[in-house]
């Protein structure tokens, strides 16, 4: 049984050593608002020296190791966090208040298959070779060779804090760079315990660091402008990631950007009624909305617009709210109090813009510890027009507007109208349909009757202010890489 009570105090990991911060800041519990840990802050100093750290370390052991050695490193680290199940467990829960079978069956069990995708993948990549006959009669042979960026800053959001952090460690460690990893500041305490499992696997000093802080002023800049630094990849939100962009621009380093969304769910009345509900219902309030995957926008077919409604209500009310252990539990608080001030903010603009409130829209009183977190109500409006904000702004919790609409063409272009373009599901027994919608949606990923079903090895990101590049199978292979091409005249 994972506990989410208070824990130490969290240190960085910088050049192999668990060292205090030049101050520190507090780790407060969304579920009820208790102290979770004190957790160091790095100064500009200490980032510098973690990022000097991975830089020495690259002409060190690690730099001499072969793929299939750092491969196996990866699986022992994969191996590491297994042992250690459960406290990855407590850790994901006590910073995010989710469900522990959440991060049972989802967080932890995706950190231990990205380290050993990502090991497999590179042990069993291959290269690009060709011939070029020439008019001499010679011949020009032409391979290619893959070689570590460097050092690369991997800077990860609080909503799968252990998933997307490992999402990037994975491929990054497994190509050969060396990383200093800045998790958000919300939730430090599974980073941590990586820490605990890169240092007991041996990984040489420097490969792996971790600094705790903040955006901008703080840690997360200081590392973006650190001269060092090859490559970021970051996710987090959109306008983190201009700043970002903005930072590392005079340095022209490598960028990988996983950003924000407002993704669609289509639903046509030919499609599997009940299916269809649970999938938006999940689409839409799966990690209490914190995903930036999750259907904020829901448009479905007029036939059956009333009753997907009332069905949709039925199964937001039927969403069980609770502490992180309770039996059944299916979700939490937002992460924290600023980030429930901002989904509230929009809980009140939807009002002023006129919306119907269907369900939710406040904060739920339990009349206990938890009133002192961070909770709100599973929300459906309906009735706003497709410029409303809170139709247009990404909100980043468990709700979504339901709009009707009458046909394919119609449906299309209201989809693409957004300033993002990361993820669309589409809800239709027509085969044909589904193929042809999805190629012409404007988003990096769509899925036809499901929802965040994932292969690692498929490409992941978005277009226009969702991200930049894809992530995941050879993406992250190329992205974490350096491609240098050679060419011999036989
Ligand atoms: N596209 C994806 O795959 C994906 C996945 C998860 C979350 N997200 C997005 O992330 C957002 C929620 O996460 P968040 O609130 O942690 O995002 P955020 O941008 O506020 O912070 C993300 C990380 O960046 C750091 N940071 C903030 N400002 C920085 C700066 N100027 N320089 C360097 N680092 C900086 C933060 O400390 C944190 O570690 C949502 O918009 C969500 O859509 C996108
Ligand atoms: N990058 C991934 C998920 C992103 C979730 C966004 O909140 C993944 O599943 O690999």
């Amino acid at each position: 049984m994972a506990t989410y009570q208070s824990a130490p105090d969290l240190p960085l990991y910088i050049d192999g050593q668990f060292v205090d911060g030049f101050r520190q800041f507090d780790n407060i519990s969304p579920v009820d608002g208790h102290l979770v840990s004190r957790v160091a802050e790095a100064s500009e100093a200490q980032v510098a020296a973690a990022v000097k750290a991975a830089q020495a370390a690259l002409s060190g052991p690690w730099g001499q190791l072969s793929v299939p050695a750092r491969a196996a490193l990866m699986h022992r680290v994969a191996d590491g966090i297994e042992a250690r199940f459960e406290e990855f467990v407590a850790a994901e829960v006590a910073d995010t208040g989710r469900p522990e079978n959440l991060a049972r069956t989802l967080d932890v069990p995706r950190a231990i298959a990205n380290f050993r995708t990502f090991a497999d993948l590179a042990a069993t990549s291959v290269s690009e070779c060709c011939e070029t006959p020439q008019a001499d009669g010679g011949l020009l042979f032409n391979y290619t060779v893959r070689k570590p960026l460097g050092v690369v800053a991997v800077i990860s959001p609080w909503n799968l804090p252990l998933l997307l952090l490992t999402w990037k460690l994975g491929p990054a460690l497994a190509m050969g760079n060396t990383v200093v990893c800045k998790p958000s500041e919300e939730t430090p305490s599974s980073a941590t315990l990586l820490a605990e499992v890169m240092h007991a696997v041996g990984l040489p000093a420097g490969v792996f660091n971790l600094i705790h802080g903040f955006g901008p002023g703080s840690a997360g800049e200081f590392l973006t402008r650190q001269p060092e630094i090859a490559a970021v990849s970051f996710t987090g939100e959109s306008r983190t990631g201009s700043a970002i962009m903005k930072a590392v621009a005079d340095g022209v380093k490598e960028v990988s950007f996983e950003l924000g969304g407002k993704n669609a769910a289509v639903v046509f009345a030919d499609a599997d009624f009940d299916a269809a509900v649970a999938g938006v219902a999940r689409s839409s309030f799966f990690n209490t909305g914190q995903v930036c995957l999750c259907s904020e926008r829901v448009y479905v077919e007029r036939p059956i617009f009333d009753r997907f409604v009332a069905a949709l209500k039925e199964r937001a009310e039927a969403l069980k709210i609770g502490y992180p252990n309770e039996a059944g539990v299916e979700l939490g608080p937002l992460v924290s109090q600023k980030h429930r001030d901002k989904v509230l903010s929009y809980f009140a603009l939807a009002r002023t813009e006129g919306a119907n409130l269907i369900t939710g829209g406040d904060v739920p009183l339990f009349g206990d510890a938890r009133d002192n977190g961070s909770w709100v109500r599973p929300t459906i409006w309906t009735g706003l027009g497709d410029d409303a904000r809170c139709v247009r702004e990404e909100i980043f919790g468990p709700v979504c507007h339901i709009a009707p609409f009458d046909d394919e063409e119609e449906v299309l272009a209201r989809v693409n109208d957004s300033q993002y373009g990361l993820a669309c599901a589409l809800w239709t027994s027509q085969v044909g349909r589904a193929h042809r919608l999805a190629r012409r949606v404007h988003t990096g990923i769509v899925w036809v009757n499901s929802w965040y079903a994932r292969d690692l090895r498929t490409p992941f990101g978005g277009s226009k202010l969702s991200g930049m590049g894809r992530e995941g199978g050879r993406h992250s292979l190329d992205f974490y890489s350096e491609i240098s091409n050679i060419c011999i005249k036989l």
